[in-house]
């Protein structure tokens, strides 16, 4: 029986080989993490992430050939394919600080893997890691292997979260970069192997190494310059009067550039979208090409942008001061159907309004009052580390921000709503109630393009749709950016 050990077990390793044990019921996989509280939730009821479909998933196949383990050295030992899924944050000190990948995570898991080992293995990158990372972590295995033979391979993982277990059963891609000696073309054979228990032969590209790690970075990068190209026409569009998903729909009707990944909005969050972006930009630096580090990097000043001139417009709107105003926000996850806060587009966007000394109350179905705590203290680029090693924040916590179960309570009283994840939810409350609750004039920022303004104008909003021909009323008080 063929041994898969996965390193880490998070949105990635826990997801990814949940699938893997489903489809290939053959295969023994164990997924370990130095993260205790972790791995026991994997092994309750309560799986640690929330994730549409994984729960059914893990139920069939936890206990028969998935495990999860906290004994990392055992079933890396015993291993024939070690995944290695680890945080790759950007580093926050020192040489590259704010800009390249910390690889502290994997160096170690690196070293883990060369001290435990017995047998040969396949070494597996599933984080997403700069160009030419499995040379170094070739160094750190050969140099301690006791005549142990590794091959390295690229594996990145494209699921998106809230659909990642679709992606993972049908992926448009797998991709698999290698050595291109005979003994690395076997090891892409024995990875090829795994996945055509279910994915058409023809989805899975083989490439060399560099190519692999290159691309994911590369479609990352692609993905967000989608999102920072149509949100850069949204800021044009409320200039001019033009409609951004009017502009979008016609834009995206074009056969070469396609309809998705052009929704326009608050800007982009997530775990991956910045972190790999500042990595790109930091290895064009490292490679002597300044302009193709400054070309990627405007895609993260437009998303910073978009971000503080949301915040601009729901100030000025608001007679330029929202201080000690109750302002309800709707969503703080990064988007709809995760719970995953990282790197939130919520996060500057509260902390912008707590600026103009704003009152918030937040209301998101997924994210917890703690872990919006957390969020709104923690310093920028800390939320990537496993949370045992994250700094510990002080003991105290946002007085002007209070965390409610219902969108209706987060609203009562509220001068405005911000609309900032596109949770299903919020197209159907019952605005009516909401405004007849609030204070006058009430406001609706949607940074969602989720509601029917002209819907809400009628109940008597003011109401701000990102990218959408503006009131009268906001043409009044424009924002500066
Ligand atoms: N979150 C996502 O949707 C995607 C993430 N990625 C990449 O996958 C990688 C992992 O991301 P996530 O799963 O989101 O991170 P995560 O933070 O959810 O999980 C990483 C896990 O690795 C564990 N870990 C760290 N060092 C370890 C060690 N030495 N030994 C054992 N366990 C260790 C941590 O305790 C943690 O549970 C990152 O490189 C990320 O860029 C790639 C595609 C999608
Ligand atoms: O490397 C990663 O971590 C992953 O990053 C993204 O996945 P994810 O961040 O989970 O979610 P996306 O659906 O890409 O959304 C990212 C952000 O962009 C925003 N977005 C997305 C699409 C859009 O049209 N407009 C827009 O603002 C979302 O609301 C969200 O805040 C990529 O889509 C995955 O392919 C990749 O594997």
């Amino acid at each position: 029986m063929v041994k898969i050990c996965c390193i880490g077990a998070g949105y990635v390793g826990g997801p990814t080989m949940a699938v893997i044990a489903l489809k290939c019921p053959k295969i023994e996989v164990v997924v370990v993490d130095i993260w205790e509280p972790r791995i026991k939730a994997w092994n309750s009821d309560q799986l640690p992430i929330y994730e549409p479909g994984l729960d059914e998933v893990v139920k069939e196949c936890r206990g028969r050939n998935l495990f999860f383990s906290t004994d990392v050295e055992k079933h890396v030992a015993e291993a024939d394919i070690v995944f290695v899924s680890v945080n790759t944050p950007t580093k926050t000190q020192g040489l590259g600080a704010g800009k390249a990948a910390d690889l502290t995570y994997w160096e170690s898991a690196a070293r883990k893997i060369a001290d435990v080992s017995k047998s040969d293995k396949i070494v597996v990158e599933k984080s997403t890691v700069p160009v030419k990372t499995a040379e170094a972590i070739e160094k750190i295995l050969t140099h301690n292997s006791k005549g142990i033979k590794f091959q390295i391979l690229s594996n990145p993982e494209f699921l998106a979260e809230g659909t990642a277990i679709g992606d993972l059963f049908n992926p448009d891609r797998v991709l698999i970069g290698g050595r291109e000696t005979p003994e690395g073309q076997k090891a892409i054979q024995a990875l090829k192997d795994v996945y055509a228990h279910w994915v058409p032969e023809d989805r899975i590209l083989t490439t060399n190494l560099w190519s692999a790690e290159l691309s994911k970075l590369a479609a990352n990068a692609f993905l967000a310059q989608r999102i920072s190209s149509v949100n850069a026409m949204s800021a044009l569009c409320e200039a001019t009067g033009a409609d951004v998903a009017e502009v979008s729909y016609a834009v995206g009707k074009d056969t070469r550039i396609g309809p998705k990944f052009l929704n326009s909005s608050v800007g982009f969050g997530g775990s991956c979208f910045q972190k790999d972006i500042l990595n790109l930009v930091y290895i064009c630096e490292c490679n002597g090409l300044p302009e193709v580090a400054e070309y990627w990097k405007q895609v993260i000043k437009i998303n910073d942008y978009q971000k503080s001139r949301f915040v601009n417009r729901v100030v000025s709107s608001m007679f330029n001061t929202v201080s000690q105003k109750k302002i309800a926000i709707l969503g703080f996850a990064f988007k709809k159907d995760t719970g995953d806060t990282r790197e939130t587009p919520a996060i500057d966007v509260c902390q912008g309004l707590l600026g103009d000394k704003a009152l918030l109350s937040i209301y998101d179905p997924q994210v917890t009052e703690d872990q919006i705590q957390r969020d709104l203290i923690m310093k920028k680029f800390d939320w990537d580390h496993p949370l045992h090693l994250q700094p510990k924040s002080p003991n105290s916590s946002v007085k002007q921000v209070s965390v409610t179960w219902d969108a209706y309570e987060a609203t009562k009283g509220a001068h405005g709503v911000c609309i900032l994840t596109e949770w299903d939810e919020f197209k159907t409350l019952d605005y009516k109630r909401i405004y007849d609750n609030m204070q006058k004039p009430a406001f609706v920022f949607d940074g969602r393009n989720v509601v029917n303004g002209e819907k809400l104008r009628e109940i008597g909003f003011i109401v701000y749709s990102i990218g959408k021909p503006l009131d009268a009323w906001l043409k009044d008080m424009p924002a500066i950016a």
